[in-house]
């Protein structure tokens, strides 16, 4: 990468500790030519008379992006849908579930409410039309606007679901919390300071007696229960930055670079329903211009005739089991 282009060129940025090992990934460029398999596809005659050429970026856990999906003028109805809605992102700490600014997500950011906007409808019918998933579990668009050194340092979409005991509900959220303090934070100092944090939170629940009670509440939720976990991730890339901001799959070592228009998917979770952490990701700093996302969450509701069964439940999905349908009929 250039120098003016790189991240160190931004200077002291806010959070910029959490890209020190991370932002050589961020210069990854795609390797068109590294597997055979990285097919690209063209969608014709989908459903809405669209039609989309779709490239694998990943096979397993599969990735992919969809080129030129939305129009300029689709692309600027979004941003003046969010434009006066954006605010400073808030992180929920899984542990409190408390909202907080951090500088760990350095955005500005909005969900859009459907019945206000009629875009959304627009592209919650591509997303349909393009990946065969039922949206109407998903949720509303979240809609990001990065400016020069903005940023989403790495992290994981995937819900925390306990499904059983509280005491495993309990241990897999220190698990999660103790890998996402680790992951999140790239230095032995902090990721210390954060499982500090951590553990005095559960002896806190735990001298106060609200330990079980705590944790028996999140299994019974019902929005969890109802919708399930997030499935995958489609986000459109609305606006795109000249330098920087890519986003960054450090598991895969896959940074990507879309265009604007663009929309890319993968998959938060494996077929039998736990966390697969490969998809791991952020968003790189914004070096130069700024940056604009519109990210759906799909749940794991309702699939029922959007998915297949691969038989290896344990093993990420691939591009067949969400495009076998659509691809069948070409
Ligand atoms: O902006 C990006 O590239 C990634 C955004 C993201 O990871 C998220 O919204 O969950
Ligand atoms: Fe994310």
């Amino acid at each position: 990468i250039e120098e003016e282009a790189s991240i160190d060129s931004l200077g002291e940025f806010v959070g910029a500790h959490h890209w020190t090992q991370m932002k050589q990934k961020c210069g990854l460029t795609i390797d068109r030519s590294f597997d055979p398999r990285l097919l690209c596809y063209s969608l014709l005659s989908l459903p809405d008379g669209l039609s989309a050429d779709i490239e694998v970026l990943h096979l397993s856990p599969s990735i992919v992006l969809f080129h030129n999906v939305i129009s300029p003028s689709e692309r600027r109805q979004l941003i003046l849908a969010a434009k006066n809605l954006v605010r400073p992102a808030l992180i929920q700490n899984s542990t409190t579930q408390q909202h907080h600014v951090s500088d760990s997500r350095v955005v500005n950011g909005t969900f859009l409410p459907m019945e206000k906007y009629p875009i959304t409808h627009r592209l919650a019918n591509i997303v349909r039309s393009l990946t065969g998933f039922n949206v109407d579990c998903a949720e509303l668009f979240n809609v990001l606007f990065y400016e020069r050194g903005g940023h989403y340092s790495i992290h994981h979409d995937a819900l925390i679901l306990p499904t059983q005991s509280w005491t495993q509900a309990l241990l897999e959220e220190m698990y999660t919390n103790a890998r996402n303090c680790w992951e999140g934070t790239a230095s032995w100092l902090l990721a210390i300071d954060c499982a500090y944090f951590l553990v005095r939170d559960v002896l806190n629940k735990w001298r106060s007696g609200r330990l079980r009670r705590f944790y028996q509440q999140r299994i019974d939720s019902p929005t969890r229960a109802q919708l399930g976990n997030r499935l995958a991730t489609f986000m459109f890339y609305v606006d795109v930055p000249s330098a920087g901001g890519g986003t960054l799959f450090p598991q895969l070592n896959l940074t990507v670079n879309a265009d604007a228009g663009d929309a890319i998917l993968w998959f938060n979770i494996f077929p039998n329903g736990t966390n697969d952490y490969d998809t791991i990701h952020g968003a790189c700093p914004v070096v130069h211009g700024s940056k604009k996302v519109a990210t759906m969450w799909i749940r794991q509701r309702d699939q029922t005739f959007s998915l297949l069964c691969p038989l290896e439940r344990a093993k990420a999905f691939a591009v067949e089991d969400f495009t076998g349908r659509i691809l069948g009929q070409m």
